[in-house]
C-alpha cells in the first residue's frame, strides 16, 4: 500500500510497533500532510521543527490516534534540487523508484539536457526512464527513439502520444503496486497530460476527499493541493512543483555512469591522470579517432565534469544523494 516494502517495514524498532506509517503527501512552509490508507491527515509537528527536513514521498511513524510525527525512516532514494539559500539544497521528493524524463519528438529533444537529467536520476538512487512524448505530430519518430537510446547503456525509451489511452498501458511496467514514479521534463512536454493520464479518476477521487480545509496564521481557509496520486493498479506518481526541473551538482557517481564508454576506456590510457585532452597514449582519443566515440560526446563529458566541479561544496561530506543522511529526528 502506498509504496511501502520491507525496506521500510524493516526499520521499525520492536519498540514502535504501535505506531502508525504515514506517507508525505505534501510540504508546506509552517505543516505537513500525510497519508494513508483510510486517506490523508495533517502531521502534527513537534515545535522547532522545519518541514524543509521532508520530502513528499517519505515515509514517516506518527501516532495513530494524534497524528503527531514521532520519526522520519530512512529514504530509499532522494531527489533534490540546488538553491541559493541556506544550504544550497532543497528536498523535492523522496522514495521515488523511476524518475520518468520526459521530451518530445520535436526541438525540445536536446541530448546534453536529458543528460543531465539521467546524471541527476542516477545520483539519487532511482531508476531513469525517457518517455519520448508526441510521436503522433511526426512521421516517424524512429530517430529520435534511437538517439535516446544511445544516451546510456540499458537505457528504457518509451515513444509515445501522451493523450492517448495507449499511454497508460505503455508506462505500466513502471508504475506496478507498490511502485512510486515521478516526472521531470521542460515546460509543454507532456507532463501534466501523463499525470492526469496516470492519476486519472484516482486523482479526482483523492482531490475531493482530500484537500484538507484549515486555518492558516491569519485564520483564514486554505485548500491546499496535494502532490502524491494514486495510479490505477496500485502505483503512485508524485508531481510536485519542486521536481519538475532540477539542477547538475555532486554527481560524479552519476557521470561515470552517463559516460561509461568514456569511464570504461580511462584504464587503457598511459597515463594513471588522463584527461582525453592532449596525452600521448590515450585510449579516449584513439576511439575518437577510429569512429568509436563521438568526440561532441567526450566534450560534454569535459563540460559536465568543470560544471560539477564548479557547483560541488568542496566540505561537501560523502559524495552523493544516495547516501541517507542521519536525519536529525
Ligand atoms: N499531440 C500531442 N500533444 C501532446 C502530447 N503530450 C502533450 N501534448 C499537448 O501539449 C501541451 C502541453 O502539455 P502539458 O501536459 O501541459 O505539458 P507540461 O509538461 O505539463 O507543461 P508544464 O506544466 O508547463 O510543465 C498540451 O496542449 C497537451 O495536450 C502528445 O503526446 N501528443
Ligand atoms: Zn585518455
Amino acid at each position: 500500500m502506498l509504496g511501502w516494502s520491507d525496506f521500510f517495514a524493516a526499520q521499525i524498532e520492536p519498540s514502535e510497533t504501535d505506531l502508525a506509517p504515514r506517507r508525505v503527501a505534501s510540504v508546506h512552509r509552517a505543516r505537513i500532510e500525510g497519508i494513508d490508507a483510510t486517506g490523508p491527515m495533517e502531521l502534527g509537528l513537534p515545535p522547532n521543527s522545519n518541514t524543509a527536513d521532508f520530502a513528499v514521498g517519505d515515509w514517516v511513524l506518527a501516532d495513530p490516534f494524534s497524528d503527531m510525527f514521532v520519526r522520519r525512516l530512512d529514504r530509499k532514494t532522494v531527489l533534490q534540487r540546488r538553491t541559493e539559500g541556506r544550504n544550497g539544497q532543497q528536498l523535492a521528493a523522496a522514495n521515488v523508484d523511476t524518475l520518468f524524463i520526459v521530451t518530445s519528438c520535436n526541438a525540445d529533444f536536446n541530448p546534453g539536457r536529458l543528460e543531465r537529467y539521467l546524471i541527476m536520476a542516477t545520483q539519487a538512487g532511482t531508476n531513469p526512464v525517457i518517455v519520448l512524448t508526441k510521436a503522433d505530430t511526426i512521421a516517424d519518430a524512429n530517430s529520435f527513439e534511437q538517439q535516446a537510446m544511445a544516451l546510456q547503456r540499458g537505457l528504457p525509451v518509451v515513444v509515445l502520444n501522451a493523450r492517448s489511452a495507449d499511454a497508460m498501458s505503455a508506462l505500466s511496467p513502471w508504475c506496478r503496486a507498490g511502485q512510486t514514479v515521478a516526472l521531470v521534463g521542460s515546460s509543454g512536454v507532456g507532463k501534466s497530460t501523463l499525470v492526469n493520464t496516470l492519476a486519472g479518476p484516482a486523482a479526482e477521487t483523492i482531490q475531493k476527499t482530500g484537500s484538507i480545509r484549515e486555518h492558516d496564521a491569519k485564520g483564514r481557509h486554505t485548500t491546499t493541493a496535494r502532490s502524491l496520486h494514486a495510479i490505477a493498479g496500485g502505483g503512485w506518481v508524485i508531481d510536485t512543483p519542486g521536481i519538475r526541473t532540477l539542477y547538475v551538482s555532486d554527481v560524479t557517481d552519476g557521470i561515470d555512469t552517463l559516460f561509461s564508454e568514456i569511464t570504461d576506456l580511462a584504464p587503457l590510457c598511459r597515463f594513471r591522470d588522463c584527461t582525453h585532452a592532449h596525452e600521448p597514449g590515450c585510449a579516449v582519443q584513439a576511439a575518437i579517432a577510429t569512429g568509436e566515440l563521438a568526440a561532441d560526446r567526450l566534450e560534454r563529458w569535459r563540460h559536465l565534469l568543470a560544471e560539477n566541479r564548479d557547483r560541488t561544496p568542496v566540505s561537501s561530506g560523502p559524495r552523493g544523494n544516495k547516501i541517507v543522511r542521519k536525519n536529525k529526528y
